[in-house]
């Protein structure tokens, strides 16, 4: 019989009888796959989370601990879904019903993680700005960041990027790490500890599948060879979107998890940045746009020194990402009160030809 605690598991409330505990594992279409005490079943969901009126945020996903009620010949049914200690959730344009702006989807792609490995490539890749971005992310995820630099092997000088990223984020744990020969794996054993879950959040070719392959001791993730100098990696997943390490921790790798974008990121940014948004309070004008204004307290700190030119721009450059997320909730919004408009007036048109 499994343990649902090395998955994980911390029992807050008994299931009611007939029910037991268990973790997704896998999401395909509308299966699951589910760990349990009875190993590893098949499941869908209740038809009572398709009648819900709530949002699909509530429809459970890989990392998810839920009740189950388990069918020794045949197919298990989800029958609830516990409370979350930490998701991401990424904005899906897809399939947005008529006319409402509510119609950009928060789609949860991975949950229940204790640590966010913010994985960043010593070559090609080496941006402070993305890693604050993803700071951001994970700030708001209820995961813990833990910086690392992959390729380590291919870099001479390794102060230089990890003092950076001790600047921006000093509370921040960096790693600098090679999947290739081995350097700096074992600094990552303090998190992979038995029951604990982790993600990667990081660009495509930065060395994700690697690293997983790495800490596996087996490739379970094919990595295709890139060119270094365009650095498009091309990866060929096992069906498998939760690994189990040998050392006891897990891994969650879902294709939501590797697009993860910017959805309402706006509190995080806040939260990184209340130094910056402090001083436009101090501005003399209260629409000031902090390029030209005379008694702007941005350009002031900037003068001066006690804001730093850099922190400004990743404060601007995080605001500009978001705002893309807005901006195509309203877009989609305008096209299609256009569209209707076009279509009233053409029904319009089609009345006054009636006899
Ligand atoms: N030199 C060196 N190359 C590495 C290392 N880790 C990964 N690479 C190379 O980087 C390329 C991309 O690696 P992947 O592991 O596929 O990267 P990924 O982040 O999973 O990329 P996607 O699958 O596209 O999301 C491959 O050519 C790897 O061989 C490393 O530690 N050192
Ligand atoms: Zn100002």
């Amino acid at each position: 019989m499994i343990d649902l605690k090395q998955y994980g598991y911390i029992e807050v409330e008994q299931p009611p009888n007939g029910l037991i505990p268990g973790r997704i594992t896998e999401l395909q279409r509308d299966q699951y796959t589910v760990i349990s005490e009875q190993g590893e079943v098949t499941a869908v969901l209740k038809g009572a989370f398709y009648h819900a009126a709530g949002s699909r945020e509530d429809f459970p996903c890989v990392g998810d601990f839920v009740w189950l009620q388990p069918n020794q010949n045949g197919v298990s049914l989800i029958v609830k879904l516990l409370p979350r200690r930490s998701k991401f959730s990424r904005a899906d344009y897809s399939g947005h019903g008529a006319g409402y702006v509510k119609t950009i989807l928060e789609q949860v792609v991975a949950t229940n993680f204790d640590y966010v490995f913010i994985v960043s490539s010593l070559n090609w890749d080496f941006k402070v700005s993305r890693i604050m971005r993803y700071l951001t992310q994970t700030r708001q995820s209820g995961g813990q960041p833990v910086v690392i630099l992959t390729k380590a092997d291919l870099i001479q000088d390794l102060d230089s990027p990890l003092a950076e990223v001790l600047t921006i984020a000093p509370d921040v744990p960096v790693h600098a790490v090679s999947s290739h020969n081995g350097i700096g794996l074992d600094g990552l054993s303090e998190y992979l500890q038995p029951g604990k879950t982790v993600v990667f959040l990081g660009m495509s070719g930065v060395g994700k599948s690697s690293l997983l392959n790495a800490l596996m001791n087996e490739d379970v993730m094919k990595v295709n060879a890139i060119r270094e100098t365009d650095s498009r990696g091309r990866h060929t997943t096992t069906h498998r979107q939760l690994f189990m390490l040998p050392s006891g921790a897990m891994v969650i790798d879902t294709p939501g998890m590797r697009e993860l974008g910017l959805y309402g990121a706006d509190e995080g940014i806040s939260a990184s940045y209340t130094d910056v948004e402090e001083l436009f309070t101090q501005c003399r004008f209260n629409d000031c746009s902090h390029l030209t204004e005379p008694g702007c307290a941005v350009l002031a700190a900037l003068a001066d020194g006690s804001l730093a030119q850099e922190h400004w721009e990743h404060y601007l450059t995080q605001k500009r990402e978001n705002k893309f997320v807005d901006d195509k909730s309203s877009y989609l919004r305008d096209k299609r009160a256009w569209q209707k408009n076009i279509a009233m007036q053409q029904k319009g048109k089609k009345g006054g030809y009636k006899k």
